[in-house]
């Protein structure tokens, strides 16, 4: 599990360590742990070219003594400054025999130098601005944010440039090739637009007493952990059943896919209903999304009923999680009545896509509904289908809706849970699993090809076949949105680009394996 922390919890916790440390101690270890990184990438530091970017503050001054270090072991080290930089970090690099100049001065390099040092340079370290950046980059340190060559950048502690609370970026910021960041994950490096701007973070551990995480973002090892693995006494009963709402006769393929996500899940045993209508003829109840579930999953079972109708729907039979939503449209009535009825089941559920708008009215219609329900519900929306869930749900226009994410998804999001009861995952690049209790996960996986229709309704049947399984039905979500990713990854790895959304039961499977059968377990 990586951990991620506020400015103000990392300030309180460097504080403290303040008070015990020499002074000088807590930059020296990130300064260790930023050279060894450097060391590491170039392989050979004798004779390497580093350029360092030096805003005026601490962050300046880890990339100023990792330039001395450097430059003490034979680099050629030019460092580019906004204005003043820190004075001990300085004194040392140009004691180690590096150089320094300003560009906001007459004497500092012009534009074709500047230009040709940051070609030459075989690393640019960039510690323009750490965790004590207000608002978008000023001109000076925006025009070098501009100018260094991303695939030979290294970010120190976090891009200048990126909001290390909400990952939002003002104008020019740093692109890295990688960033180190130090004592802890910073929030803004998972976010996007931030997390966009990091290539990969590595942490360097600089003994800082931590609070509780404010995000957290799982890892393989986490989830290999986590996964439903059957008892040697297992049944398909114990295992868990899974109920899916899902298809309609306009929409069948969606219950397909959930389904094709539910049996990645664990779950030992799905019960699909489908939405259909009378036949004239027999006066059964029939739907065409039963007929495509059943033709492709044998293993489901499917019940075919009326919209809206109630007692069919919890005549299925017991479950230990249902999900609802892939693929139901027309009557949202009808969906509204089989979403009630389950709400009055005390069973995890996860509401998505056509279930999602029902809900909002539900919740509508009485605020306190799902506070006052124990087992909890999941809502799994994309960013349109949560601006229509807090239109309806708390009055928001859809243009305050994207301001306030686009200001910080964060704190939105962790808003609507808690004013809403739901817990809340946020699909997008960067999906965000967030409780009522403000309990937050970030999804590090994933790839854009997964921005393909219905990729969204096999991670519904993945993430209910994960409850069903036995899994909190928030960490469900964070798990099933890490083996999705996984499973996205996998499709350029083993040629199956681009990706369709029927490809991912398949890569899921193949995901899972990987993990369950890993030595490391
Ligand atoms: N503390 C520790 O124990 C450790 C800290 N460590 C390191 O210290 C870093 C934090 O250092 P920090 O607090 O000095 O802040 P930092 O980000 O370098 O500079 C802030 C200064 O920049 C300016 N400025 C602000 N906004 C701006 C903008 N938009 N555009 C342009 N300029 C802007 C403003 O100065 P002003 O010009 O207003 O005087 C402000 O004071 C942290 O990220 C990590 O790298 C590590 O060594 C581990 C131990
Ligand atoms: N740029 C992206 N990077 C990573 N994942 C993405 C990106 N765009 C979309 N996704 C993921 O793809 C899925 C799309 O789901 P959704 O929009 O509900 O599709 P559908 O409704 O067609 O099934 C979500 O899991 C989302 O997180
Ligand atoms: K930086």
């Amino acid at each position: 599990m990586r951990n991620a922390h506020t400015v103000e919890q990392v300030r309180a916790a460097e504080a403290e360590r303040f008070a015990v440390l020499p002074p000088g101690a807590l930059m020296q270890r990130a300064v260790f742990g930023l050279v060894a990184y450097v060391v590491r990438r170039l392989g050979r530091v004798h004779g390497a070219r580093i350029v360092i970017l030096a805003g005026s503050g601490d962050n300046g001054g880890d990339a100023l003594w990792a330039g001395a270090r450097l430059a003490a072991r034979g680099a050629r080290v030019d460092a580019i400054a906004t204005g003043t930089t820190h004075p001990q970090a300085t004194a040392a690099l140009l004691a180690a025999g590096g150089h320094r100049q300003i560009v906001a001065t007459s004497a500092g390099p012009d534009e074709p130098t500047l230009r040709a040092l940051l070609e030459r340079a075989d690393l640019v370290l960039d510690g323009l601005l750490g965790i004590g950046g207000r608002g978008g980059l000023r001109p000076a340190h925006a025009r070098l944010a501009a100018l260094a060559p991303p695939r030979r950048t290294v970010a120190v502690d976090l891009p200048s440039g990126v909001d290390a609370d909400t990952g939002a970026v003002a104008g020019d910021a740093i692109r890295a090739s990688a960033t180190i960041t130090f004592g802890t994950y910073k929030r803004g490096l998972w976010l996007m637009p931030g997390a966009a701007h990091t290539g990969p973070v590595e942490l360097v551990d600089i003994g800082l007493t931590l609070p509780e995480p404010d995000l957290r973002a799982l890892d393989d090892a986490d989830v290999r952990a986590a996964l439903p693995v059957p008892h040697e006494t297992a049944s398909k009963y114990r295992r868990g059943v899974l109920g899916l709402v899902a298809g309609s006769d306009d929409y069948p393929g969606a219950a397909v896919l959930a389904v094709g996500g539910a049996l990645r899940g664990g779950a030992g045993y799905l019960r699909v209903v489908s939405v259909g209508r009378a036949d004239p003829a027999s006066g059964r109840i029939h739907g065409r999304a039963g007929d495509h579930v059943r033709a492709a999953h044998p293993e489901a079972v499917v019940t075919d009923i009326a919209p809206g109708d109630r007692a069919a729907l919890l005549a299925a039979g017991r479950v230990q999680a249902w999900a609802i939503g892939p693929g139901l449209a027309g009557d949202t009535s009808a969906t509204g009545a089989s979403l009630d009825a389950l709400l009055g089941e005390d069973v995890p559920l996860v509401v998505d896509a056509g279930a999602l708008d029902p809900l909002a009215d539900l919740l509508a219609a009485d605020r306190t509904r799902l506070h006052r329900r124990v087992a909890p519900v999941l809502v799994t929306p994309h960013e349109g289908e949560f601006a229509r869930l807090v239109g309806r749900v708390l009055g928001w226009d859809a243009a305050k809706a994207a301001d306030e994410l686009a200001a910080d998804r964060l704190a939105t999001v962790r808003r609507v849970a808690a004013e809403t009861g739901a817990v809340i995952l946020l699909k997008g690049a960067r999906t965000l699993v967030v409780e009522p209790s403000g309990t937050a996960w970030v999804n590090t996986t994933g790839s854009p090809w997964l921005g393909t229709a219905g990729s969204g309704d096999v991670l519904t049947g993945l993430i209910g076949s994960l409850a069903a399984a036995g899994l909190p039905v928030a960490f469900a979500g964070a798990v099933g949105a890490h083996l999705h990713g996984r499973a996205a990854e996998r499709a350029g790895v083993h040629g199956c680009l681009p990706l369709a959304a029927s490809d991912l039961p398949r890569l899921l499977a193949a995901t899972v394996t990987d993990l369950l059968t890993d030595p490391a377990r």
